[in-house]
Order: structure tokens, then C-alpha cells, then sequence
């Protein structure tokens, strides 16, 4: 769906490049996301693939037609749900999504998405009375409302409780099996590994590795199972590699001769990978 070849890009006041030649493509129904540490230039790519920034060099091609030949219709296409919610603090969530409506041939039915999210109660409300979260909550609606083909999402359920996080991520879910193509960015990597079919680290502007959540962990993680178990008074933990227990006479004894407390398979977490691939620290 997106196709970006060697993507480099500078802000006019900075520097140094912000997006260092990045290559990647983003295919047809499936949920990409794009990670990396606090500002490594997730954010403006987001903003190059949705036209906001247009003096890049490299090729940035959506549907095979290069992005800088598409007019104003390019945003029928899409929805934007970007980190800072921006609403017209004055009108009430109604009012707001009436607005933005007339802007798109296509429209989704907003009352029901607007009861999914838990704000159909307070529509006739001003935005300026909504909390963080409710107004994170409507910026979602108002990122669904033209019925778009792929959907740019960043940090989606920042500031979100739980249960309404759950809500948000089973709509973009379902949104995808209808078909959607959703770019995400996010610290959160258990969203990760719940939403994203494949997905991009990025590190001083470039990209460092692409894959699907699972292999990645395939590719980096340590294949080991952890036991744990009573031996007289104490609880000892021993770690057996996987691709050897069939021989690892110390596994074999304990599972045949102690009282086994727990097992956990040891897989490597995305976070894990995160730190290994950008080499910083998850930092919200
Ligand atoms: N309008 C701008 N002018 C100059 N520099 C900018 C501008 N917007 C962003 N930057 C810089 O570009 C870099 C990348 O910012 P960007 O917002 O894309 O990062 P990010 O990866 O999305 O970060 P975060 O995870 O914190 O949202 C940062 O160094 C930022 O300071």
C-alpha cells in the first residue's frame, strides 16, 4: 500500500538529518508499526506518509502512484489519529465530529462508534469539559470517521485505563479484519505484540531490522525453559537451553526427581529486542 524507498528528510531549522535513507513497505491489511526511542523520527515519518511534510528526498509511492501526485483526494483515504488530540475545545463532541464529517464523501457510523468508546453519554458535551482520556477516545473516533483505508496511529492508548485501551485495540483490530491497513506507533509493546503483523525498529534515523513480532523473537531470543523447584528446605531455579534438553542430564534429574514449584518457557520479550535493536531503554 505504502512503498518508501531511501527516505531522507531534514527539518529546515535542524542540522542534521532527522530520517537517514529508510526503506520499508507497509502491505494491504496488514497493522505495521513503527518503534524506536523518543524522538528517532517515528512522528515525522508518519507526518511524510501523510503529506503534512513534503520536502523529503527518496520516494515515497501509495498505491504505486508516487505520494507528490496525489491532490487533496489522497485524504478521503485516510485517517489520522496523531498523539496530540486537536479539537475545537468550544463545540461538544457532536458538534465536533459534524464538522469534520462534511469534510469526507465517505462517513462511518460516529454514534456507534462514539457508544463503543463510552462517549455517546457525553456527546452534547464541550470538548474544554472532556478528560485527557475521553478526549483520546473521540480524536480515535474522529481518525475512523471517513471510513478510511489505512489508518496512521500514534501512541493510540497514551493516557487510556485499561479497559477503555482494550476497546480501542479491539476496534483496530476488527478494523483490520474488515480489511484496514493501520501504521502504529508506540511505546507500549504489548500492543505490539497483540496488534502488529510485522514491524520496523528504528535508531539514529535509520532502520535496523523488519520482521514480524515473532520472529524477531525467534531471531534474537534465547530458546530456554526456566524451572524452578524444592530441593530439602530451599526453592532452586535451573535454566535448561532448549535446542539441548533432550541431553541436559541436570534438566532430566530435576524434572524426574524434585517437586517441580514452576516451569516458564523464557522467551524474549519485544521489550528486549527494543533495547537490543535501538540500544536505549523503553522510556514511557
Ligand atoms: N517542527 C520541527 N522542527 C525541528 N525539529 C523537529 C520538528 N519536529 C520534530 N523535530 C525533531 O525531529 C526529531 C524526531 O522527532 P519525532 O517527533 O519524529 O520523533 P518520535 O520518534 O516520534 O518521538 P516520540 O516517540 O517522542 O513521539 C526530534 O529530534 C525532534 O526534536
Amino acid at each position: 500500500m505504502f512503498k518508501v524507498n531511501n527516505l531522507t528528510f531534514k527539518y529546515p531549522k535542524n542540522k542534521s538529518n532527522t530520517i537517514n535513507g529508510i526503506s520499508f513497505e507497509i502491505k494491504e491489511g496488514e497493522i505495521f508499526g513503527l518503534l524506536g526511542p523518543s524522538g528517532v523520527g517515528k512522528s515525522t515519518t508518519q507526518k511524510i506518509l501523510t503529506k503534512l511534510l513534503i520536502n523529503y528526498d527518496g520516494e515515497v509511492f501509495y498505491r504505486g502512484k508516487k505520494l507528490h501526485d496525489y491532490g487533496k483526494d489522497f485524504y478521503q483515504e485516510i485517517g489520522v489519529g496523531f498523539e496530540m488530540p486537536v479539537h475545537f475545545s468550544k463545540l461538544t463532541a457532536q458538534e465536533n465530529l459534524n464538522f469534520f464529517k462534511k469534510l469526507y464523501k465517505s462517513q462511518a457510523d460516529t454514534e456507534a462508534l462514539l457508544k463503543r468508546v463510552g462517549l455517546y453519554e457525553h456527546k452534547h458535551k464541550q470538548v474544554q469539559e472532556y478528560s485527557k482520556g475521553m478526549k483520546v477516545r473521540l480524536n480515535f473516533v474522529r481518525a475512523l470517521l471517513n471510513n478510511p483505508k489505512i489508518l496512521f496511529l500514534d501512541e493510540p492508548t497514551n493516557g487510556l485505563d485499561p479497559k477503555n485501551a482494550r476497546i480501542l485495540k479491539d476496534i483496530v483490530k476488527e478494523y483490520k479484519e474488515n480489511g484496514g491497513t493501520v501504521l502504529l506507533t508506540t511505546h507500549l509493546m504489548n500492543d505490539v505484540d497483540e496488534l502488529c503483523d510485522r514491524v520496523a525498529f528504528m535508531a539514529n534515523g535509520k532502520i535496523t531490522e523488519i520482521d514480524s513480532p515473532k520472529n524477531l523473537k525467534l531471531k534474537h531470543g534465547k530458546r530456554a525453559v526456566e524451572v524452578e523447584y524444592t530441593d530439602e528446605a530451599s526453592v532452586l531455579t535451573y535454566t535448561a537451553d532448549l535446542d539441548k534438553i533432550k541431553t541436559d542430564q541436570k534438566f532430566l534429574d530435576v524434572i524426574k526427581t524434585k517437586d517441580i514449584v514452576t516451569i516458564h518457557s523464557k522467551e524474549t520479550t519485544l521489550d528486549d529486542i527494543f533495547i537490543k535493536l535501538t540500544g536505549v531503554e523503553i522510556d514511557e
